[in-house]
């Protein structure tokens, strides 16, 4: 017997679904769905209607990664992770403190801060054409930035290793080869690209990727926001760029973020 799946989707629901998916005005509010809040993965679901309907459905690793559930209190996770040869072998644990992304969740953040050695910032490339859920006048990029603004000059931290994932590449991918621009969004765009090294900057998705991280560079590059004994010391922010949805990115991701950590010393590394 396979397993019973929680819920009921009957052939005639799974049915309507697809017919509802196929529709063409459907297809075209789906293609403006920036315009309103739909959940990311909701297209990566409903092509899968079928395959979740069948009995004894058993989700991927990469449905259960495609699932959204929003982080509310602070989530810890212990992992063990292989030491480099070179660094004596054995194993290390790592504490992993997830915290909610949303307005109403971020007053909790100040109680993971504390002892911390590095912050992982994962900012959702990808939403330069939507508005938050909470606030629809804001740009969820544009939040994005402020909020890296406050971790960044955040006195708490400010001796705390910052990694910064640009995450949602795929969907940034998707949505430039779909014929958007950030420019509709971040007028300066056009400036950056007027002084960008045109050699390096070869296409619409490179130029788009190097001005958002120019972005929060000219963020981590402000002076201090009061003085303290940091004023005058430089400290380095490290950027990837992630598809959190996929494992291969993360882990190589992940195996650079590990040799951060664990060779540079974080509490000193960035402080020279
Ligand atoms: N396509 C794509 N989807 C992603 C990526 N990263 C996350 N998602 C999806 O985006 C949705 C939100 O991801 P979460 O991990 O819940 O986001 P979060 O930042 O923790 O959100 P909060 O818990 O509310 O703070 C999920 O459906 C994920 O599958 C990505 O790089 N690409
Ligand atoms: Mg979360």
């Amino acid at each position: 017997m396979g397993l019973q799946a929680p819920w009921n989707l009957s052939t005639e629901y799974v049915h309507c679904v697809r017919r509802l998916w196929s529709d063409t005005g459907v297809k075209r509010c789906y293609k403006r769905s920036n315009e309103f809040q739909l959940i990311e993965s909701a297209k990566y679901f409903l092509d899968r209607v079928e395959k979740i309907s069948m009995p004894g459905y058993i989700p991927t690793n990469s449905d259960i990664l495609n699932c959204r559930k929003t982080t509310t209190g602070i989530q810890e996770i212990r992992f063990n992770v292989r030491m480099p040869s070179s660094l004596g072998g054995g194993m290390q644990e790592f504490r992993m403190f997830d915290v909610g992304g949303q307005r109403h969740h971020r007053s909790k953040w100040m109680q993971a801060f504390e002892g911390v050695q590095a912050v992982l910032f994962l900012i959702s490339c990808g939403g330069f054409d939507q508005t938050l859920r909470e606030d629809p006048k804001q740009n969820r990029l544009a939040e994005g930035f402020e909020l890296f603004r406050g971790v960044w000059h955040n006195r708490f931290l400010a001796e705390t290793g910052v990694i910064v994932f640009m995450n949602k590449q795929d969907v940034l991918e998707q949505k430039l080869l779909a014929g958007k621009s950030i420019r509709t969004y971040f007028p300066d765009y056009d400036d950056y690209v007027a002084f960008a090294d045109k050699d390096q900057l070869y296409d619409e998705l490179a130029r788009t990727r190097s001005f958002i991280r120019s972005k929060l560079l000219d963020i981590t590059n402000e002076p201090p926001r009061r003085t303290s004994h940091l004023v005058g010391r430089k400290r380095t922010c490290f950027f990837h760029f992630t598809v959190a949805t996929d494992t291969q990115n993360v882990r190589t991701v992940f195996n650079d973020v590990h040799n951060i950590i664990l060779t540079k010393n974080l509490s000193k590394m960035d402080l020279l």
